[in-house]
């Protein structure tokens, strides 16, 4: 099976005829100079943007354990609605991704998945490192240096130890970086007693202090400084956060909700905006966005992390920490690209080019020949607004409700349609999703 997309524009302004043969990118050439007679389809892109597809290092998808708030089956296809061609699942599922059986059992539901994916292998007082590096685990990630989802905070000796363990492995740690000892329970106890949308969630970024990620940033990038290993630190909520790990040579990720969301929205937001780290100033905010615009953030990726509504709907003592977000990272940054707050080729480096670098997943993240067919078609003409609703994650709602943004017109992974909305219908294709590693 061929395709040939004809007069696509890429992220670098090129219009471009891009032919798929089976599963990869045969072809990319001027416009008009590939035969449509060699392919078996034709989808002409005239006036559409042709992007590799997302590749999104931080997702939570629950399963085992946690499937009545997300499951392979659900969370990929959001994914891969929202232009995410390939996810990276985190370890704080249950049983823990801790042990190479765990990999195992973890792998096998991931068969149902829509995308590509990668499985992080975690670190608890139980893990098992030689049946864990015995596996193709993706990274060793997310290490977590407090408690967040799953209780999962690591104390300081071990981490040095599963640090050093990865060094030695070639494997990339990603670091959930706050220190509880810098956290401010006092702002807990001022809070009020409101739950849902009229919960006191500012109280949570009150407790969960900036300081507190900045000296947990410092420390991992000490420690990974000591073992030379390759330290990236996840969902990174402050500038500070970001200098420290820019000037120390490690990579960083931003999550669209720090991106996009502070501390002003959690009156609308109550208890649906409590994550780990928090929302933190418009202030902090805008700086963050600046390092994500100038490059010296490496990767925007979701921490998607679905909870059902009837969990969220607590106090802010008791709400689940975490918001979904993997089907709406791309279509809300091409918004950017439409405002001319974020360029197109920075987006395309954020989301695809960058994580696939960074994690070193060969032959994704590029419109290149000889890659895969990862491929997403979107009109930047055509934005509307996000609606929970219409969304696909298990969790059915969204803290960017309302947002304008771009969503793709078809999601190709390897070369297969995942997501197809042309027309008017939405459909999915078969869960071909494989993992990255082997
Ligand atoms: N970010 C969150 O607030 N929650 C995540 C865990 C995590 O990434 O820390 C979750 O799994 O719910
Ligand atoms: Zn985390
Ligand atoms: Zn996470």
């Amino acid at each position: 099976m061929s395709t040939l997309f004809t007069n696509a524009t890429l992220a670098d302004d090129r219009v471009c005829d891009v032919l798929v043969a089976g599963e990869t990118i045969a072809e990319v050439a001027a416009a008009g100079t590939l035969a449509p007679a060699d392919a078996d389809e034709v989808v002409d892109c005239d006036g559409k943007h042709l992007l590799p597809g997302a590749v999104d290092a931080h997702v939570h998808f629950r399963e085992p354990g946690f499937a009545h708030k997300e499951d392979w089956h659900t969370g990929s296809r959001s994914a891969a609605a929202g232009g995410v061609t390939t996810v990276v699942d985190q370890p704080n599922t249950e049983p823990p991704t801790v042990t190479g059986a765990a990999v195992d059992e973890k792998a096998e539901l991931a068969a149902k998945s829509s995308v590509d994916f990668g499985i992080n292998g975690g670190v608890t007082e139980d893990w098992d490192p030689d049946s864990l590096f015995d596996r193709p685990i993706f990274a060793l990630g997310e290490v977590f240096l407090a408690d967040s989802t799953g209780d999962m905070g690591i104390e300081a000796d071990l981490f040095a130890d599963a640090v050093a363990r990865a060094a030695r492995e070639d494997t990339v740690v990603t670091v959930h970086a706050e220190d509880a000892a810098l956290f401010d329970p006092a702002a807990l106890e001022r809070a009020g007693d409101g739950t849902g949308r009229d919960g006191d969630a500012d109280a949570w970024s009150a407790f969960r202090t900036a300081e507190a990620e900045a000296a947990a940033v410092d420390r991992a990038l000490e420690v990974g400084a000591d073992s030379e290993a390759a330290i990236h630190i996840a969902h990174t909520s402050t500038p500070e956060g970001i200098d420290a790990a820019s000037d120390a040579g490690a990579t960083c990720e931003v999550t669209p909700h720090h991106l996009f969301l502070s501390r002003e929205d959690l009156d609308e937001l109550g208890t649906f905006g409590r994550m780990n780290p928090p929302l933190r100033s418009e202030a902090r905010r805008e700086a963050v966005f600046e390092r994500v615009a100038d490059g010296t953030v490496d990767i925007v990726a979701t921490d998607h992390a679905p909870h059902t509504r009837a969990e969220k709907d607590a106090s802010v003592r008791d709400a689940p920490s975490g918001v979904p977000g993997v089907e709406t990272m791309l279509p809300l940054l091409l918004q950017e690209v439409r405002e001319g707050t974020l360029d197109l080729e920075r987006v395309r480096d954020l989301v695809a080019a960058n994580p696939a670098t960074v994690f070193d997943i060969e032959g994704k993240g590029r419109i290149v020949e000889g890659t895969d067919a990862d491929l997403v078609l979107v009109d930047l003409e055509a934005s509307r607004e996000i609606r929970g609703d219409d969304l696909h994650s298990k969790c059915e709602w969204t803290p960017f409700e309302g947002r304008e943004a771009v969503f793709p017109e078809v999601t190709l992974v390897r070369g297969h349609v995942a997501y197809d909305a042309r027309g008017g219908d939405e459909t999915f294709g078969e869960a071909v999703g494989e993992n990255v590693r082997v």
